[in-house]
């Protein structure tokens, strides 16, 4: 029997060539565990059991990388400002959105740093290795591409309005 894959929502996680698999291969039982498909994470050391959990623990990790990350807090800053002065110039909402989408994606990008950073370090500890090194600059890499591409949105939205208000104070 031919299995539809749009009938799967498992099957996301199956390769393109294994559309022929029946449905009862992809139902994890109790019994047969499927490799593809685990509903339970059991390496996991805590699951969050609510929304409003799982809230808290993502407010946690935020909190964990404002007070340690120096790199965090100067996004946070950065992306606030950056705000308060669109809104201060009157920006159009499209314009607005784009600033603060910027800004998400790099502090995103910094917890996601953050994240690896302490995923490499609880791997290797304080030993040298070349994959660490590999993982750890990639991650920086990808920070600052995010705020390179941040501080160019922002200044093409921002300067001209702002050149515009101090016009009469240059002359
Ligand atoms: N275990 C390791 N093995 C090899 N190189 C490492 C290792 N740990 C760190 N490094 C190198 O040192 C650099 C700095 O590491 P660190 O963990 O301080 O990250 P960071 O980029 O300074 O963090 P932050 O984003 O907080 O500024 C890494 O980018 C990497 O090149």
């Amino acid at each position: 029997m031919v299995f539809n894959k749009a009938h799967s929502s498992n099957s996301q996680f199956l390769p393109s060539n294994s559309l022929s698999i029946s449905p009862e291969l992809l139902m994890p039982t109790p019994n047969k565990p499927n490799s593809a498909v685990k509903p339970i994470r059991d390496l996991a050391w805590c699951i969050a059991p609510t929304l409003l959990i799982s809230f808290k623990y993502a407010w946690a990790g935020f909190h964990y990388a404002f007070i340690s990350q120096r790199n965090f807090r100067i996004h946070t800053i950065i992306g606030t400002l950056a705000i308060s002065l669109g809104v201060f110039l009157h920006l159009t909402m499209v314009e607005l959105s784009v600033i603060a989408l910027t800004s998400g994606l790099v502090m995103a990008m910094e917890l996601l740093n953050t994240a690896i950073e302490s995923v490499v370090d609880l791997t290797v500890k304080q030993s040298y290795h070349e994959l660490a090194k590999i993982a750890k600059d990639c991650a920086a890499g990808a920070v600052l591409i995010s705020a390179i591409a941040s501080v160019l949105v922002a200044g093409v939205l921002i300067i001209p309005p702002l050149w515009i208000r101090l016009q009469p104070f240059v002359q």
